[in-house]
């Protein structure tokens, strides 16, 4: 078999995660934290650019890693515009737009971008993977009641799908044939409901739509946020900032790190305990509506993301949804892998590199 060696790369606000695989078999993977003076820096996120990139080549280069021995490289692809799932390589259009910041500011716009100035150099092929902008909505989950605010799909794309893949192996199905709800609980909080390998419905993780999250607000009453944003006590970003960022747990507690919440819990903190099982009570709520949208035909409930390890946070979600399903518990993310196995089907030819449109022209 052919040997293919991969370079992924996952920018996030605080770090960039990347990986080197020989085909399935990792051979390097390393978190390199960015120190908030470092990022803090640039005006915009796209202005990081160099200051990763020359970061990642050294890390490779302290690392042994000859990267002209590499057969192609590939970012976490960012905001760009809606797209369906899948492996695409990264073009002219689909930079331009990641410059920009077409739908939005996100660390892993720097992905496609950093991907593809490594392999210009080396003259090899670079792709993004399931980027957070995956549509695959069916038209019925667009209307949201107020037709100028259509619903988005803004999600956990990349890890989700592959936890999707990993839950149908696990059943003895494929992906294709399968109709899972699969909850990704990071930072942010999505609930997707695969059908037949598609994401027919999913809560926008990003802007404020379903369960709180450990930094994110989740829907709130709109009426009573309208009225906070013409209070006159607080700018745009404020109120943006307590929808991502600065909601949810971090609102309540102070953090946004669960473990810290488990330990406030322990010791007997009744409002960490109230705050805690209300965000497992909104994510049971949020997968026991997506089971609707399956017609309660569901052959499993995958739980992953970080989150996932706490083991009374999973108990308290499963005991309202076990009905529904079998509960697979998945904990922690696999993007990198993820990302080296879209590129790998693509350089193994079981899939076919989709094309970013030039919607421009
Ligand atoms: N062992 C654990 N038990 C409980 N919670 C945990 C554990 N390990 C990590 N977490 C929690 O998981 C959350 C972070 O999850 P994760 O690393 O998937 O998020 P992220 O990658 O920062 O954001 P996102 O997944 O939204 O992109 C934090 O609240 C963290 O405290
Ligand atoms: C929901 C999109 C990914 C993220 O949490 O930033």
């Amino acid at each position: 078999m052919q040997l293919n060696r991969i370079l992924v790369i996952n920018p996030g606000s605080t770090s960039t995660k990347i990986g080197v695989f020989d085909n399935e078999l990792v051979v390097l993977e390393k978190t390199i934290r960015h120190k908030p003076e470092e990022v803090n820096q640039y005006k915009r996120i796209i202005d990081q650019y160099e200051f990763r990139k020359q970061v990642i080549l050294s890390v490779l280069d302290e690392e042994g890693i000859n990267i002209s021995k590499l057969s192609a490289v590939c970012g976490r692809g960012g905001l760009l515009r809606p797209i369906e799932g899948g492996t695409y390589e990264v073009n002219e259009a689909m930079i331009e737009d990641l410059k920009e910041g077409y739908n939005g500011e996100h660390a892993s716009n720097l992905g496609g971008i950093i991907a593809s100035e490594i392999a210009k150099g080396l003259n090899i092929g670079a792709y993004i993977v399931d980027p957070v902008v995956v549509d695959e909505l069916h038209d019925l989950a667009r209307i949201s009641g107020v037709p100028e605010i259509p619903r988005k799909s803004i999600f956990h794309a990349l890890n989700q799908k592959a936890v999707a893949r990993r839950a149908a192996k696990d059943l003895g199905q494929t992906y294709k044939e399968s109709r899972l709800l699969v909850t990704h609980m990071g930072g942010g909080i999505t609930v997707g409901a695969h059908v037949n390998g598609r994401v027919i419905d999913v809560n926008n993780g990003l802007h404020g739509d379903g369960p709180f999250s450990p930094e994110r607000a989740g829907t709130v009453p709109a009426g009573d946020l309208v009225s906070l944003c013409y209070s006159g006590q607080l700018y745009r970003d404020e109120v943006m900032k307590k929808l991502v960022g600065q909601g949810g747990l971090m609102a309540y507690l102070d953090t946004n790190d669960a473990v810290e919440v488990e330990n406030m819990v322990e010791h007997g903190d009744k409002k960490a305990k109230l705050v805690y099982d209300a965000m497992a009570y909104q994510i049971a709520k949020e997968i026991g509506s997506m089971s609707v949208v399956l017609e309660g035909k569901v052959d499993a409930i995958a739980l992953t993301g970080g989150l996932a390890y706490g083991k009374a946070f999973i108990s308290e979600i499963s005991k309202r949804i076990d009905w529904i399903a079998d509960v697979l518990v998945y904990p922690g993310e696999n993007e990198l892998e993820a990302l080296n196995e879209g590129t790998l089907r693509v350089l193994q030819n079981e899939e076919i590199p989709k094309q970013y449109p030039n919607f421009v022209e």
